[in-house]
């Protein structure tokens, strides 16, 4: 990922997520306990009124609803799927939890204890739910120990808490690893992480991309913190209102014929009262004109969204709320705008096991005076026609499907699945706004204001976005009032003053071809572990190839010192300089044609001939880069961290840049020289130590100054054993330094490990590791009063045939063939 910028003064720092990640395990942040609410505060007449009216809920549920919305949310989370060891998770949770939670320490506690259960709808049992109070979690070891593995596990990004209705949108996606997907609001990132994780699944280097956007500049950055453990240099941030979210295409290519995405997440901002078992707050500030004035923000968005979908693409619009104003209104206007380019699918024979209802034809609209059924000239008040059912509608709206809270379990969501089948007419986006839309605004700058100390995180960011879509919308609906003097009747919408989409005639036919012709991947999937293979996304631009890989946006050709519309963003720059290219080349012995040459960017306009940190981006996002010839999009991230430069004082090194930990998956498959594989031994007893001494005919080699820089020397040890150990491999540096300290040594240089050990495997550790002291490896040499010296040292002959081959500087350590079954992993090779 691309630095957070200092300028604009909005950099944001770690610690400042430390307590917002949605996905950190905090007894402080239990979901079980209301925060600073009682139970007295979870009604709301207006809210009781208006849903029954809505009759959302079958006849004899409303108690189990209203129960269901007053009771702590159970936790929940996900398995990365993508991960090496989610089988390995999964059947712990399964098979050991199961048994520990029905054996006789469960009995002798006296509790009531139900064992983590998976979700019954969630493929592959890769989602689990468990229910304990913090007072179980607290008086049970044998709850401890399995809190303490999930929160462990979560650390290291193997798992991600996610609630479980945050998990069925990026299903219904149906994203290939070949798809170039857009999450238009999509921090804090739990979606994002989700679909990323599908384009990578079975996949190393995914063919696709994930654009992830939000209109608010800091939840961008907190998306990017937060996805950042992905490892996916297939991800690009944005910061784009979603309602005017930019096509990309290279200079010649006309309107219509932009490139376009394959899959369309549209999480849009929302009232949130699906969310009242998380943020019991809702229940004091929840009013039916909250909806109303996210209303006309949802419809902008959603058409935007129908706009950049290629034809025969996904589409998936989804609320946190029951309303329907903002659910089942939304859909019925872009349904309605766009002329049967849009198709609503019949998604109720996918995902088995998901209780849900179908969508409602008919709901009522509370204006200033009234709930209403349709649309009148006495409507008061801050509604507009598309807010309404309209009579003689023919969509089919069951076809939306909304989850309430005591049928799963659950919070509450709605869904939508669509699908493009042409191109939207012109005229879909130029259809006038009814006078009403004057007053839109108003009520979603008030909705905006309304309480902001009492939102959530995810509250606070849609407000903030709304509020800044309210002004814009202000100025829309002052121009559009003006010609606009007639009132538009039922069935007149909104107008999206997103850009139109105009079909070029030339392309059309292609354009409209069946649909099953348009969902066929343009480019075939990657094969696995394949680089060379990567071919760019399915793109339709023309061989993007031919286009130039240069600098784009941020500071990056001296743009006002980086104001105006790249404020606070840094550029995006082609790293290009050949002659640290081939001594890299050299030194990791690639060929200087790979595309690791071609594929790596920093994003400092400041330090641009040696700039600190690599960025390797895919092939998707490379090529999405290139087509934005326009530089339109606002990228604030990419990449991912491969390498670091090094250098010694004396500014002699071998190789100018040494590989970040993350970067090793990435780099690995290119590398034939600089690859160590040690001993299992000493591979842990180098991840223990940090530094292990080589032994005297080893040292005694020419010596070349190289890195002394061991940037890592704070990062836990257990986590660098577990990041280390779950590729396989790890990067280190191997120094050979003029100072007799440190000379004659490798150092381990794992840092923010992606994954882990098999969880069983990780417990057994220390019985494997039978060699070395009991130095503290979160101490330094000097504060744990070693030497390098004093450290174990690498007698493996097999080892020592492998080391003179080695150069100083950097590189790579890995597992012998063989050795992963010892520590019960299953054997992968990462090249
Ligand atoms: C419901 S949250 C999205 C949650 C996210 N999809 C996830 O799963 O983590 C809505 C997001 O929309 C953003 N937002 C609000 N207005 C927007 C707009 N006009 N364009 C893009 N994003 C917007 C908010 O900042 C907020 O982060």
């Amino acid at each position: 990922m691309g630095r957070n910028n200092k300028r604009g003064g909005q950099r944001l720092l770690k610690r400042d997520f430390k307590n917002h990640r949605e996905d950190k395990w905090d007894e402080k942040h239990d979901q079980r306990k209301p925060q600073g609410h009682d139970l007295a505060d979870q009604t709301n007449a207006a809210f009781e009124e208006y849903y029954k009216a809505q009759q959302i809920v079958p006849p004899g549920e409303w108690a189990a609803f209203m129960t269901a919305l007053r009771a702590p949310l159970p936790t929940t989370f996900r398995i990365n799927g993508s991960g090496r060891f989610a089988g390995d998770f999964r059947d712990r949770l399964d098979k050991d939890f199961w048994t520990e939670f029905h054996g006789p320490d469960a009995s002798a506690s006296g509790e009531q204890l139900e064992a983590p259960r998976p979700l019954q709808w969630y493929p592959g049992k890769l989602a689990w739910q468990f229910n304990f109070s913090r007072a179980q979690l607290r008086k049970l070891p044998m709850l401890e120990t399995f809190h303490e593995l999930v929160k462990r596990e979560s650390a290291v990004g193997s798992i991600t808490r996610q609630e479980a209705v945050s998990m069925i949108p990026p299903l219904f996606l149906d994203v290939q690893p070949h798809h170039r997907v857009l999450d238009t609001c999509a921090a804090p990132g739990s979606k994002t992480a989700q679909v990323l994780e599908m384009l990578h699944h079975g996949v190393q280097h995914p063919a696709g991309c994930v654009v992830a956007n939000d209109a608010d500049a800091q939840r961008c950055n907190l998306l990017t913190h937060q996805v950042k453990r992905m490892c996916s240099p297939a991800l690009v941030v944005t910061n784009h209102d979603a309602s005017m979210f930019p096509l990309v295409a290279p200079r010649g290519i006309r309107k219509g014929e932009e490139s376009k995405y394959d899959r369309v997440l549209c999480d849009v901002p929302c009232s949130g009262d699906g969310t009242l078992r998380k943020s019991p707050d809702i229940w004091r500030r929840w009013t039916p004109h909250n909806g109303n004035g996210l209303h006309y923000l949802q419809t902008r968005i959603a058409l935007r969204a129908c706009h950049v979908l290629k034809v025969g693409g996904r589409l998936v619009y989804s609320t946190c709320t029951f309303n329907p104003v903002e659910d089942e209104a939304v859909v019925a206007h872009i349904l309605r705008q766009t002329h049967g380019a849009m198709e609503l699918l019949d998604v109720s024979e996918e995902l088995e096991g998901l209780k849900r209802l179908p969508g409602i034809r008919k709901w009522l609209v509370r204006d200033r005076a009234m709930l209403r059924p349709a649309y009148t000239q006495e409507a008061s008040g801050k509604v507009v026609p598309s807010m309404y059912s309209v009579e003689g509608d023919t969509f089919p709206l069951e076809r939306c499907m909304r989850v309430l809270p005591h049928h799963n379990d659950s919070g509450g969501f709605f869904i939508a699945v669509l699908r493009k089948l042409k191109n939207i007419p012109e005229s879909a986006s130029t259809t006038a706004a009814p006078a009403a839309t004057a007053e839109a605004p108003a009520s979603l700058a008030s909705n905006v204001t309304a309480a902001p100390n009492s939102l959530s995180e995810q509250d606070k960011g849609a407000v903030v976005a709304a509020s800044q879509q309210a002004a814009g919308a202000a100025k829309a609906s002052q121009v559009a009032a003006v010609g606009t003097a007639a009132v538009a009747g039922p069935g007149t919408t909104v107008a999206a003053s997103a850009p139109a989409e105009q079909p070029a005639p030339s392309t059309t036919a292609a354009a409209e071809a069946s649909t099953a012709q348009a969902e066929a991947p343009s480019t075939a999937p990657a094969p696995a572990n394949s680089i060379e293979a990567e071919a760019g996304p399915s793109s339709t631009t023309p061989a993007s190839g031919a286009l130039t890989w240069g600098p784009r946006g941020g500071g990056a050709r001296g743009r006002d010192g980086g104001g105006g519309k790249w404020r606070g963003i840094d550029p995006v720059i082609p790293y290009t300089d050949t002659e640290a290219l081939s001594s890299m080349s050299a030194f990791y012995g690639w060929s200087p044609q790979m595309s690791i040459n071609q594929q790596l960017i920093t994003r400092s306009s400041a330090d641009v001939t040696r700039p600190k940190r690599l960025y390797y981006v895919s092939a998707g996002v490379k090529a999405l880069l290139i087509e934005d010839e326009h530089e339109q999009l606002k990228v604030t991230a990419t990449g991912l961290k491969v390498f670091e430069r090094q250098e010694t004082k004396d500014g002699r090194t071998l190789c100018p840049y040494r590989i970040s930990q993350e970067g090793v998956p990435v780099v690995m498959p290119f590398m034939t020289k600089q690859v160590l594989q040690p001993s299992l031994e000493e591979f842990l007893d180098l991840l223990t130590h940090r530094c292990l001494s080589l032994p005297p005919h080893v040292q005694h080699r020419e010596a070349t100054p190289s890195s002394q820089a061991n940037g890592h020397a704070s990062a836990d040890a257990e986590s660098a054993l577990n990041g280390a150990i779950n590729g396989s491999s790890t990067a280190m540096d191997t120094g050979d330094s003029p100072t007799p300290a440190a000379s004659g040594t490798v150092r381990a240089a794992s840092e923010e490990p992606g994954l882990t050990l098999p969880p069983q495997k990780k417990l057994k550790l220390p019985q494997i590791h039978k060699k070395g002291g009991t130095a503290d490896p979160n101490l330094s040499d000097a504060e744990d009063g070693g030497t390098a010296a004093s450290k174990p040292t690498m007698h493996d002959p097999e080892t020592l045939r492998q080391l003179p081959n080695i150069q100083p500087g950097c590189c790579v350590l890995t597992l012998r063939p063989g050795e992963e079954q010892r520590l019960g992993m299953e054997p992968r090779n990462i090249q």
